[in-house]
């Protein structure tokens, strides 16, 4: 097992990474030493890894157990009421815990959820697909979304402590390791050109979760993110680069209905129109662009979407939290591993659109 220390302000924790270390569990319990603890989980993850997270965790603490319906459709209020009144229901106080067993969608909200009862009690991240791994369960972004938008209520929470059990990806659809992958390949644009590289060297065994290789790479993208965290928490400036790709891909997840493209899916669409912005603007060479494009490509993710109304794509982007009194605002390239955010002429953006497969 190795760890990783986010090192924010509010409170510094790890993320430990490594096969078989769910157990670790129990020693974050302890350091913690809560009145009692509420797993929440969803219905495909729970039957899963439900009932093992259970017995380690009942053995130093009251556990109770909950499932919600599992999809992005149901990252919504419902579903965070449903953790608020389990919370309620089983007497859960100010030192209660909450434990995120699943992917993005149950850490985002099952954090959200810990963030506002009773005005904020902690919780544990037990990420269990590859973009939660990486990506989600680390840095305290918690939230929900609306009709009006991704994410659109939220708050900044940071958990106890990231479990992080590579064993559990065994399970995990090879359409959602994609996904996964393209968090990552976002990790390498913005930050980190070695990291890009190494990317490009070992793809296939990333696809196919080839252990030694994974587990750098999971490790790898974790440090950059934590990295980025640590320097700027609440997003005041520099985090919003990890925003890269997000501006376009959340208007794809809202446009198409949420669910029907992945979250990393459609962040990787977002790529490589990033990317197409970023050389439009002079910046990004066209071979950069290709790079990112076969890269995305080998990680089996969509690089074009046919049919969106660019009119419509520009009402949602102008809805992002980027964007102030109507200007977007873009994660962009100097070159690849350096982003920085700006806003860029209307008309540039719209010709990106329509050369990747928007309608005008
Ligand atoms: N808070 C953040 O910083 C942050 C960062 C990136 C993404 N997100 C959010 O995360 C969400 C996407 O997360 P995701 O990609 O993990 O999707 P997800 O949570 O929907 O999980 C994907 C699917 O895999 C299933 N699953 C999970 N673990 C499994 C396992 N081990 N074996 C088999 N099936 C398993 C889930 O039940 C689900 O059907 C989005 O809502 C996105 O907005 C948040
Ligand atoms: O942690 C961050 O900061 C990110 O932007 C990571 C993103 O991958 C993630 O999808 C995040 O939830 C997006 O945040 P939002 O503020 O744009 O909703
Ligand atoms: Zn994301």
């Amino acid at each position: 097992m190795i760890s990783i220390d986010v090192s924010v302000r509010s409170a510094p924790y790890k993320i430990y990474l490594g096969e078989n270390i769910l157990p670790q569990l129990a020693q974050e319990l302890k350091k913690i030493h809560p009145s009692s603890a509420l797993i929440v989980t969803n219905t495909t993850v729970g039957p899963l890894y439900g009932e093992k997270v259970r017995k380690i965790c009942n053995k130093g603490v009251r556990t109770e157990y909950l499932e919600l319906p599992d999809g992005e459709a149901f990252k919504n209020w419902d579903s965070v009421f449903m953790v608020l009144t389990k919370l309620a229901e089983m007497g859960a106080d100010r030192k209660s815990v909450v434990v995120a067993l699943g992917g993005g969608v149950v850490g985002d909200l099952a954090g959200f959820a810990a963030s506002i009862y009773m005005r904020g009690i902690k919780f544990i991240q037990v990420p269990t697909t590859l973009l939660a791994q990486v990506d989600s369960s680390v840095g305290g972004k918690t939230g929900m979304n609306m009709a009006a938008g991704k994410n659109m209520i939220g708050s900044f929470h940071q958990p106890s402590a990231v479990i992080a059990d590579s064993s559990v990806l065994k399970t995990l659809p090879a359409r959602e390791v994609s996904a996964g992958i393209g968090e990552i390949i976002k990790h390498g644009m913005l930050a980190d050109a070695d990291y890009f590289a190494d990317l490009e060297a070992n793809m296939e065994s990333l696809v196919a979760l080839d252990s030694g290789k994974t587990a750098e790479i999971v490790a790898g993208s974790c440090k950059i993110k934590s990295a980025v965290v640590a320097e700027d928490e609440k997003e005041a400036g520099r985090r919003a680069c990890l925003n890269l790709g997000h501006t376009f891909g959340h208007a794809i997840e809202k446009l198409t209905g949420y669910g029907t493209w992945l979250h990393g899916e459609a962040v990787g669409c977002g790529l490589i129109l990033a990317a197409n912005l970023s050389q439009k603007l002079g910046n990004l060479t066209k071979e950069d662009v290709e790079r990112v494009r076969k890269l995305l490509e080998r990680a089996n993710l969509p690089v074009r979407i046919e049919g969106l109304s660019v009119d419509e794509a520009i009402r949602a982007m102008k809805g992002d939290k980027k964007s102030t009194g109507g200007v977007i605002h873009f994660v962009l390239l100097n070159k690849l591993g350096e982003s920085y955010v700006s806003e860029v002429p209307e008309e540039l953006v719209r010709e990106v659109l329509v050369e990747g497969g928007y309608v005008a």
